[in-house]
């Protein structure tokens, strides 16, 4: 089943400074139902801008996207959103953060929604703190616990481990894709490692200057071991795409 549909998407801002006519110029892909996707660009190819038009925070300049049918006009509950900086709550504990969205739909089950998230993003014992006393790697859990609290037929997450240091960031990779085993979601992540695209994804769609350049899928099952030829193929068919500066950036 189809769960995204982009068509003949285009953006431009009134007051951009690139020399194209668009940041986003004529996206059309499909995603379909509990499908990984990862979109991969280096900074400025349009990644956050594409994803801003997912969640429904900014309008597109000509084209459409569906999400489970219905054109994206608006933010809505059914489109959770993960960022890079967690924009948690910080007078709210672990629990009341988690619980915030299924409150505001007036969830009678709010809470024991969250107790089942915290379980499941391996947060027990920490039901009761404060974002500020967590690690990066644990406010970030709390992140995907919330977005995922409102039962979101598609997550978007946008570079949600860019600020993580390589160790947590490796874990939380093996993490997030067990989340993904046992929701079933439907996610669109954003990034600008190689690696971590290969890794994650069911497909990777590479982003160049506003264009899909590539959209390839990863046939190599999970989990994927990042010395095995397969994997180190695709990496270096996805870098042969960048110039030597711009490798500095994907590589990480
Ligand atoms: N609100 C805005 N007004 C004007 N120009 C914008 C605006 N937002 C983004 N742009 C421009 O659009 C282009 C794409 O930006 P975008 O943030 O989507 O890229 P990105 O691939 O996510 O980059 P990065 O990885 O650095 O975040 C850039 O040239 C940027 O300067």
């Amino acid at each position: 089943m189809k769960n995204v549909l982009v068509k003949n998407l285009y953006k431009s801002y009134e007051n951009q400074n690139i020399d194209r006519n668009y940041v986003l110029d004529n996206i059309n892909f499909e995603v379909g139902d509990n499908e990984f996707i990862c979109i991969l660009g280096k900074s400025g190819c349009g990644k956050s801008t594409l994803l801003n038009l997912l969640a429904g925070f900014i309008k597109p300049t000509k084209g459409e996207i569906y999400v489970s049918g219905k054109l994206v006009q608006k933010p809505s509950a059914e489109i959770g959103v993960v960022f890079q900086d967690h924009a948690l709550f910080p007078w709210y504990t672990v629990t009341e953060n988690i619980a915030f969205g299924p409150k505001l739909n007036k969830d009678k089950n709010a809470d024991k929604i969250a107790i089942r998230l915290i379980d499941m993003v391996g947060l027990n014992g920490y039901e009761d703190h404060y974002p500020s006393s967590l690690s990066g790697g644990m406010q970030q859990r709390v992140g995907i616990a919330r977005a995922l609290a409102t039962n979101p037929k598609l997550l978007l997450m946008d570079e949600p481990l860019g600020a993580l240091d390589a160790l947590t960031r490796e874990k939380m990779r093996l993490e997030l894709l067990k989340i993904w085993e046992k929701t079933k979601k439907t996610i669109i992540f954003i990034t600008h490692s190689v690696s971590e695209a290969v890794y994650l994804a069911d497909r990777v769609i590479l982003l160049e200057e506003g264009k899909v350049g590539m959209d390839v899928r990863i046939e190599i099952e999970r989990p994927r071991d990042t010395k095995d030829q397969r994997f180190i193929d695709y990496v270096q068919m996805f870098k042969d795409r960048f110039t030597e500066q711009e490798l500095l950036e994907v590589s990480k």
